[in-house]
């Protein structure tokens, strides 16, 4: 079977990483969250003194981008991989609230977007990559051979991401969660780089009534489909 490259974008947490993951390790494929390298620059933001009361000090961002280096490293435990910012393991640091109240306004720097874009192309050079994010099929890779666009309702997404904190044990609040997914939405669809929008040639997947089990059965046979032409 030829390889291929697939990408899967959509509105804040929805499930794009869950089923994005999964497809790839049944396939063999390498799996990029996207969405978690605009995190760690966030992180780095929040942690070198760039942002105060919530504005970034975008000139030294910029001078400093090029020093961000972000890698991914599977981890057996959890089997996903983990996100590594300049070789340090900063996964469960990229996925507080705290940073996802600040992300969006950093991923809608255009150098930011410059810089990020040229790792993850450089990383599904070869294909056999499945990539999730916002902007993967319309900008990163918009000749893949299989893009997904997936939605939900925002309620049902902010309770997916509520239900998923909370069993790691962090202190969260249902109303901020729906806040901060319909505020990261408007803004990632509003930027004006790349904003996250369906690329013409991306299937829909409204996935709000479907459980973990059906949209990968789903996604397989999507793969099925394309790879096997
Ligand atoms: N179809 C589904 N039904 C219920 N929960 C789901 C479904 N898909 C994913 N989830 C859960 O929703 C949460 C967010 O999923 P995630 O894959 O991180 O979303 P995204 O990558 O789109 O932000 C996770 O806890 C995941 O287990
Ligand atoms: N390809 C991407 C991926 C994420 N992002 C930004 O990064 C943020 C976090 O992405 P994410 O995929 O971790 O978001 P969740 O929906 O998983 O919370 C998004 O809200 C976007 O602002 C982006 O601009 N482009």
């Amino acid at each position: 079977m030829r390889k291929i490259t697939i990408a899967i974008d959509g509105f804040s947490s929805c499930g794009k990483s869950t089923m994005a993951k999964d497809l790839a390790r049944e396939i063999g494929y390498i799996y990029i969250d996207s969405g978690a390298m605009y995190r760690a620059v966030t992180l780095y933001c929040i942690e070198n003194g760039l942002l105060h009361n919530g504005q970034i000090d975008v000139e030294k961002l910029r001078n400093e981008i090029d020093n961000l280096h972000i890698t991914f490293r599977p981890n057996a435990e959890t089997n996903r991989p983990d996100t590594y910012l300049n070789g340090m393991n900063v996964e469960s640091k990229i996925r507080t609230m705290e940073v996802s109240s600040h992300v969006s306004p950093v991923a809608a720097l255009d150098f930011v977007r410059e810089a990020m874009v040229k790792q993850q192309q450089e990383m599904g050079r070869k294909k056999g990559i499945v990539m999730d994010g916002r902007d993967i099929g319309t900008t990163v890779f918009p000749d893949a051979e299989l893009k997904i666009f997936v939605t939900a309702s925002p309620e049902i997404r902010a309770q997916r991401r509520y239900d998923e904190l909370k069993a790691k044990g962090q202190a969260v609040d249902f109303d901020e969660i729906l806040e901060n997914v319909k505020q990261r939405d408007y803004i990632d669809q509003h930027r004006e780089v790349s904003p996250l929008r369906k690329a013409d040639d991306a299937l829909l997947l409204d996935n709000s009534h479907l459980t973990i089990e059906q949209q990968k059965e789903w996604l397989a046979e999507q793969f099925a489909r394309v790879a096997g032409n």
